[in-house]
């Protein structure tokens, strides 16, 4: 079995150097031509937040966990227990025949989480660019099963980066779902839509339970825009029905006071919450709706619900898509399929380690299987 490094190594930005080893280029959203790829400690005033003040407290466990994806707290798993992890999720490359097994005879629907899974993790989320080659791995499944891709981002800017009109897009977490827009499988006729929401002309099925929410989102965007001014290398992400803070390219001296801003904003919108994503603190609408209930709505718009011979696979790399993995793994159907280097905790079944394998996996999917009792005449 490949001997993975552990966890210390789990945030690292694919082609860029830490944070602290580079030079020369600024990484802050209130900089003309922030458009870097690279993060660098800006040289700008200290922030001081007087916490007593703020009635604020930052719950330990938030600042640990903060830390906990960074090189210089993690702690590497290694021999013994990361074998027994591999064990307990092994790579679904390796085990790809006995998935095929499993999904034979149903009707196989792909979700994919889009940062991190079809796209390598990089300093700015503007330029999270998925090839031409894995944008033709999804285009090729689309063609053969229903596929939706489920983001923590805007559909407008997922669809920018993955630009298929075939897919269904569940963006916002789940909360902004949309059908294809193009008739591109036979799937797309079946659908039973379960409309709610408005959508586009030629939209199958849309679905946006937190619509009431925009105007507080909005409102948040912007107050959270000038908190974060003051401090370097922070970037608010406006996800419409969710926002992102960025602290990737925040020097790690300075996550405390942007945590503790971010929260301090928090205390007057009782209707959002926090949540922890990579190196990002992501705030959503207090509504009983995440990836998970994307999931299943989708299942149930493609006209699945209750039925045995649907195999759901997901794969996805983020805390988030924890979500979706827990809801495949209470229907005891399908597949979650968790994208990363090093052993973390999961729900999912399966392991990929980085978003080549997640391309590899999905051209196998389409492949057609040698048939295994044949013998060469
Ligand atoms: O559900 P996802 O599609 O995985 O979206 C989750 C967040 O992804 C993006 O942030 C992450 O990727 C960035 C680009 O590689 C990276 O710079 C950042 O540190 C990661 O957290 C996206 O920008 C966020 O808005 C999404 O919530």
């Amino acid at each position: 079995m490949t001997n993975h490094a552990g966890f210390a190594a789990e945030d690292a930005v694919t082609g860029a150097v830490p944070a602290a080893a580079q030079a020369g280029r600024h990484f802050s959203p209130f900089m003309a031509g922030r458009r870097g790829t690279d993060c660098k400690k800006a040289a700008a005033p200290p922030v001081h937040v007087d916490l007593a003040g703020a009635g604020v407290t930052i719950p330990g466990s938030w600042l640990d966990s903060m830390r906990a994806s960074s090189p210089r707290h993690a702690k590497p798993v290694v021999g013994a227990e990361h074998d027994e992890w591999m064990e307990k999720h092994p790579s679904a490359l390796a085990m790809f025949e006995s998935i095929a097994a499993a999904a034979k005879g149903k009707e196989i629907v792909v979700f994919l989480d889009y940062d991190g899974t079809l796209s390598p993790i990089v300093a700015d989320p503007d330029r999270a660019v998925m090839t031409h080659d894995m944008r033709e791995a999804v285009r090729a499944v689309s063609k053969h099963f229903p596929t939706a891709i489920v983001s923590g981002r805007c559909i407008d800017k997922v669809f920018d980066f993955v630009k298929l009109e075939e897919l269904y897009y569940a963006g916002s977490h789940g909360m902004d779902i949309r059908g294809p827009t193009a008739a591109a499988s036979e799937y797309h006729h079946s659908m039973n839509a379960n409309q709610q929401g408005g959508g586009g002309e030629d939209a199958v099925v849309t679905c946006q339970p937190a619509a009431e929410f925009l105007p507080v989102i909005d409102e948040v965007y912007q107050v959270l825009k000038g908190r974060m001014a003051s401090i370097a290398g922070a970037l608010v992400e406006n996800n419409k029905f969710c926002l992102s803070v960025h602290y990737r390219c925040v020097d790690e001296a300075e996550w405390g006071a942007l945590d503790a801003e971010v929260r301090a904003v928090m205390e007057g919108y009782p209707d959002l919450r926090l949540t922890k994503g990579r190196k990002v603190l992501e705030i959503r609408p207090v509504i009983d709706w995440d990836k998970g209930s994307a999931l299943q709505f989708l299942l149930k718009s493609l006209g699945y619900k209750g039925r045995n011979d649907v195999f759901p696979i997901y794969i996805g790399d983020d805390r988030t898509d924890e979500d979706a993995f827990k809801v495949l793994r209470n229907m005891g159907q399908g597949i979650g399929i968790l994208v990363t280097k090093f052993p973390k905790e999961t729900t999912a079944s399966y392991t990929l380690r980085e978003p080549s394998e997640v391309k590899e996996f999905l051209r196998k999917l389409v492949k057609p299987t040698p048939k295994s009792n044949e013998t060469k005449g």
